[in-house]
């Protein structure tokens, strides 16, 4: 048995993701033995200054090479500093950055070393989750619904749900609840749903030098260009069968669908293509799920909480309905995931990933004995 594992099984895991709007570091501690979530503990943040954030969006698209080496030695520090924070964790699950994600080309790339995380930490790390995943034909992403499955069992759901994350990219499960486990045909079924928040805040980073519309302050002001919205959703990603995956700019190009309108009305359309490509996904799913659970940043935003309950038939709402917290459920399932990892059971499966078969994605890295024995 792993030594990170105890006898009851229960692991006290500590979880950090730094997604893909490049705003800091989200860290979350939950106890679970990788298959049932015992309980949700403590969670804390860690932005990136200027200057930092500047080195990871230098490296975005790059492999290798300086950027990708500068990129990478922010992550560790960041990582470390905030992790130090917290106290008995019995191992870590450390997803890094992603920096390129090209499943079907030169496969995906998650900077962060957890080995030096192992050392710097003095506890076992779990890390690079995705290219296994990769490696066996699958997508890599998304990994978060082996915990979505967890969520819905912790609720005791009955009937098939979804959860959507709204972070720079969107990302949907459906949850069948009723299967014994996540990786049975049928218990799952999970995809990119297309663009999330990110070219909203790049257009207004480009026009008003601002991060993000805030609670779609913005949006709420224009009128959504229908003839830039068909545009977008001829796009052939909506036609192709899930699972499928994107990287953060797979459709920055939607910016040029709205050079031509005013910033008001730029910003309703771009938050009206996050809605529809939701509303195509739904399509998918092998049933209409129950109700919609919202997590990532988008929930906060008002105007595209409206336009998904326009676009969807079922209820939608934050996850905060059921008790969890939106902010840190990638960092929870990180968290779930690593746990999962060190028992060998699978973080990934045909119908959430693509890949040929279920597999246990991610790396174990111990601390040297010597600092384990301090
Ligand atoms: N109050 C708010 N109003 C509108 N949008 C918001 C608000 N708060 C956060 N967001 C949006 O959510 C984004 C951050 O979401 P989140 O932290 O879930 O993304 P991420 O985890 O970095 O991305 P991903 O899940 O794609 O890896 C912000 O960049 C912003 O666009
Ligand atoms: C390659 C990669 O890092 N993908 C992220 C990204 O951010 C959202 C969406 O695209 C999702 O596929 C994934 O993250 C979540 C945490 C996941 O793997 O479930």
């Amino acid at each position: 048995m792993n030594k990170a594992i105890g006898k009851s099984g229960i692991v006290r895991a500590l979880g950090a993701m730094s997604g893909t709007s490049l705003d800091g570091v989200d860290a979350a501690l939950i106890e679970t033995d990788g298959i049932r979530i015992h309980s949700f503990g403590a969670s804390a943040y860690r932005a990136y200054t200027d200057t930092e954030r500047e080195l990871l969006r230098e490296a975005l698209g790059h492999w290798h090479g300086p950027a990708v080496n500068a990129a990478g030695a922010v992550i560790d520090a960041a990582h470390a500093e905030l992790l130090a924070q917290f106290d008995e964790v019995d191992l870590v699950g450390f997803h890094g950055q992603t920096l390129a994600h090209e499943p079907r080309g030169r496969g995906t790339l998650q900077v962060g070393d957890g080995g030096a995380l192992a050392r710097a930490l003095n506890r076992p790390v779990v890390w690079d989750f995705r290219s296994h995943d990769v490696a066996q034909g699958g997508e890599g992403a998304p990994l978060a619904p082996f915990f979505h499955f967890a969520c819905a069992q912790w609720i005791k759901a009955r009937a098939p749900l979804a959860f959507l994350n709204l972070g720079g990219v969107g990302n949907l499960t459906w949850v069948d609840p009723t299967r014994a486990a996540p990786e049975d045909k049928g218990a799952l079924l999970a995809f990119d749903t297309g663009p999330a928040n990110a070219p909203v805040n790049d257009l207004m980073q480009a026009r008003l030098g601002q991060g993000m519309d805030r609670d779609g302050a913005l949006a709420a002001q224009g009128q959504v260009a229908s003839g830039a919205l068909e545009q977008f959703l001829a796009d052939p990603y909506f036609m192709r069968t899930p699972p499928k995956s994107l990287d953060r700019n797979d459709f920055a190009k939607v910016l040029e669908l709205v050079t031509e309108l005013s910033d008001a009305d730029a910003a309703a359309t771009l938050t009206a293509m996050c809605a529809v490509g939701v509303g195509r996904g739904m399509a998918h799913c092998p049933h209409p799920p129950e109700r919609l659970l919202v997590t990532g940043g988008g929930r906060h935003n008002k105007v595209l909480m409206e336009m998904l309950r326009d676009n969807l038939d079922c209820p939608v709402d934050p996850v905060e309905i059921i008790g969890l917290d939106g902010d840190m459920l990638e960092a929870q399932a990180f968290a779930h995931l690593a746990v999962r990892v060190a028992r060998g059971l699978p973080t990934s499966c045909p119908d959430t990933t693509g890949v040929r078969a279920a597999v246990a994605g991610g790396t174990l890295s111990h601390p040297p004995l010597v600092d384990m024995l301090r």
